[in-house]
């Protein structure tokens, strides 16, 4: 029988709602970018990213109002550009800090983490978030700080969530064996990426969705509902 050590799970439609990040986050983030660049545009990590999404696009000595138009487009478009995703990430830590949101987490979730953490299961985050929106969504969670429960987090900086190699390179950041680590997310192509790497695999398919007839991987409507393999 396959031991799991280490759960590695995705934030969005898996520990929290694609609304709250659709329809607060990145609405918030859209509104306040223009000013926040004009405002922070000499901040050593605003300048990097700016310059990356650039780069990104391909545009050559690029004014600030074109790359503001960049970003403004690739959050109508959910690109997970980690430029956009970095600066995403610092214009969302004011909103948290102003008490403007707390991220939402799926009723079940704070609890079994806890318990997770209690059978001694390390747990590992993995979102196209930037680590740093990542710890922000966990610190200022509707369900409290729960930052204490993981031991380290990963984002597009590691790697596309799609591609094989990414999980590859999280499992030997972690130190354990694919085998022993199981992959939580919505998203049927991460975790086919995740199976290909040789990771266990849970689909959260969370109401109202309908469960799958015939799942590619085990599928579960909430976190209390996953089986370790
Ligand atoms: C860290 S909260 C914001 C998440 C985000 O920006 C996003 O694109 C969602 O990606 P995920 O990989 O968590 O589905
Ligand atoms: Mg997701």
């Amino acid at each position: 029988m396959t031991v799991i050590r280490a759960i590695v799970t995705d934030i969005e439609g898996t520990t929290s709602s694609i609304g709250f990040v659709k329809d607060v986050l990145f609405p918030y983030a859209r509104k306040r970018l223009p000013a926040f660049v004009e405002t922070h545009a000499d901040r050593p990590e605003v300048q990097h990213w700016l310059h990356e999404a650039a780069r990104e696009a391909g545009l050559v000595e690029a004014s600030r109002q074109e790359v503001i138009e960049l970003l403004l487009r690739w959050i109508d478009e959910d690109r997970k550009s980690t430029a956009l995703k970095a600066l995403q990430g610092m214009i969302w830590q004011e909103g948290y800090e102003a008490g403007d949101y707390r991220a939402h987490v799926y009723p079940e979730v704070s609890a079994r983490l806890h318990a997770w953490r209690a059978d001694g299961l390390h747990l590992y985050v993995y979102s196209s978030g930037s680590v740093q929106a990542q710890k922000l969504f966990f610190r200022y969670s509707e369900a409290g700080d729960l930052t204490p429960m993981f031991a380290g987090y990963f984002d597009t900086e590691t790697g596309p969530k799609r591609e094989r190699a990414s999980y590859e390179r999280i499992v030997e950041a972690i130190g354990e064996r694919p085998e022993h680590v199981l992959f939580l997310s919505d998203v049927v192509e991460e975790l086919d990426a995740a199976a290909a790497a040789g990771l266990r695999t849970g689909w959260l398919v969370r109401p109202p969705q309908a469960p799958p007839e015939a799942p590619r991987h085990p599928a579960y409507p909430d976190f209390d509902a996953v089986v370790l393999p």
